[in-house]
């Protein structure tokens, strides 16, 4: 059977299709079938997708618990996590679902069709990711068309497309899916640039796999490997392949004994060396992963990030850590500190495109015009922050993008410009485990298929450059 995507043989609007949800049935039906178990998370599936997809609305500010989507926020907890596992899944292989959805279409959805497009691609995601009964993930797809004015007509081509990719697709997971169907041109296209193909085919790989749950750990990470069953990677970082609830219900998360930070995001703090006694300022800190390692590590910190509300977060998780730092909020642009620091950090806004393998929307919401945007606030910021540090002190700019242009093409820019700042070379054997993350030009390089050492593979994307002002 072929489904048309419009009245016709195969998509037509059978009364058995059309009825579930519509709001032109009998009377009563309407409410009967809002209150359909399922279906408000399957909408909001939907129109979360629209945000991502249609308007680069970021997944994790929509599903904030706080400030997300008020549709979003009214679900059940069950039904969030539901949602979530939908939208990670589907914009994670956003490809392989589109090549599945688009075999079965006669003809190409209309350009006008946004909404059935994101309503396919819910449904397709659940049958084909998710241990979700097939039947119900036709039924509630067919019942969010037919409730919605824009995609009504189309409810009988949801039913027989979706009915036929559960008869006939293969499940999708890492192992099996293409990486270069699942990457966005503009990003495979970057990634081949800078790394080469056949390095741009294992990270497009590794972003199919899902991450595991790294913890930075107070003191002790092999007892907590032993405790959390992971396992310890050096001195202070434990790893967990997989953690089931929330990793706040894990031992030591109340009693403030680790925080969750990806083994990659703990190198940056690493190149400013021994920071026992020294004012150090933490630049774009929230939510203060790097700030925890910097207390930890006996510096008197400064932090400061222009978000409240993840300014609070930092507080927060200082708090049950145990550990303080000088917080200030506000624009680093703006920020005027009475003495220079001895060591500055500044962990610079980014596109994230490390971390697409948790964050999947990121290949989604990001593109080549945003990157280089925020490669030239990156290079403002760190003029700036180059301002704070004291003569003779040390500058860290790090972040999370796997693009050089928001990694070495800033450092370089940065070099060119200051006269009194020059780079102080990584040597390979200050990192231990992470020597592969070293550059031959001395600056650090991880993407996310890079071996770990005795833990698997598998890291957040960063960059990290580190300089020195000129001495007295
Ligand atoms: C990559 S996140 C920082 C992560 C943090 N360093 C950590 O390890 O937990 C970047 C941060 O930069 C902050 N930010 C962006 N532009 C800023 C600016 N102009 N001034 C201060 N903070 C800024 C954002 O609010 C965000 O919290």
């Amino acid at each position: 059977m072929s489904a048309g995507n419009g009245p016709g043989p195969d998509g037509r609007k059978s009364a058995k299709a059309a009825r579930p949800g519509g709001r032109r049935g009998p009377k009563g039906q309407a409410a009967t079938e809002a209150a359909r178990p399922g279906l408000a998370a399957r909408q909001v599936a939907a129109r979360l997708l629209a945000a991502v997809v249609d308007k680069q609305t970021s997944l994790d500010g929509l599903t904030d618990a706080a400030t997300g989507h008020p549709h979003f926020r009214q679900l059940e907890p069950r039904d969030q996590a539901l949602v979530k596992a939908i939208l990670t899944s589907g914009l994670r292989y956003r490809g392989t679902i589109e090549a599945e959805i688009a075999a079965r279409l006669d003809r190409p959805l209309p350009p006008n069709a946004a909404s059935l497009r994101h309503v396919l691609h819910v449904g397709a995601a659940q049958i084909l990711c998710l241990d979700v009964p097939d039947s119900a993930a036709v039924d509630l797809a067919v019942a969010s068309a037919a409730d919605d004015p824009r995609a009504q007509r189309f409810a009988g081509l949801v039913n027989a497309v979706l009915r036929r990719i559960a008869r006939e697709a293969a499940r999708i997971d890492a192992a099996t899916a293409d990486p270069r169907q699942n990457c966005p041109d503009w990003l495979w296209k970057r990634m081949v640039e800078q790394y080469g193909e056949a390095r741009a085919q294992a990270i497009a790989a590794a972003h199919l796999a899902r991450a595991p749950i790294d913890l930075s750990v107070k003191s002790d990470a092999a007892g907590w490997a032993d405790r959390l069953g992971g396992r310890a990677i050096g001195e202070y970082a434990v790893r967990l392949d997989a953690v089931e609830g929330p990793v706040s219900a894990l031992a030591g998360f109340a009693e403030g004994e680790w925080w969750v930070q990806d083994v990659a995001a703990a190198l940056p703090v690493r190149l400013i060396g021994d920071v026992q006694g020294l004012s150090v300022a933490d630049l774009c800190a929230a939510p203060g992963g790097k700030t925890a390692q910097l207390c930890r590590a006996g510096a008197s910190v400064t932090a400061l990030d222009q978000s409240a509300a993840r300014m609070r977060r930092l507080t927060e998780n200082l708090g049950r850590l145990g550990y303080t730092a000088e917080t200030v909020t506000g624009d680093l642009a703006a920020y005027a500190p009475e003495t220079p620091f001895d060591a500055v950090l500044l962990d610079a806004p980014c596109s994230s495109t490390g971390t697409i393998r948790r964050h999947p929307d990121v290949a989604y919401t990001k593109d080549d015009a945003e990157v280089d945007k925020l490669a030239a606030l990156q290079l403002r910021l760190l003029a700036r922050a180059a301002d704070m540090v004291a003569p003779g002190g040390r500058l860290v700019f790090a972040n999370c993008s796997i693009d050089a242009r928001e990694g070495e093409a800033v450092a370089a820019a940065f070099l060119s410009a200051r006269q009194d700042y020059a780079l102080e070379r990584v040597a390979a054997n200050e990192l231990g485990e992470f020597a592969i993350a070293v550059s031959p030009d001395g600056t650090l390089r991880t993407t996310p298929e890079m071996p770990v050492a005795g833990a698997g593979s598998g890291m957040d994307g960063f960059f990290a450059a580190r300089f020195r002002r000129e001495g007295p």
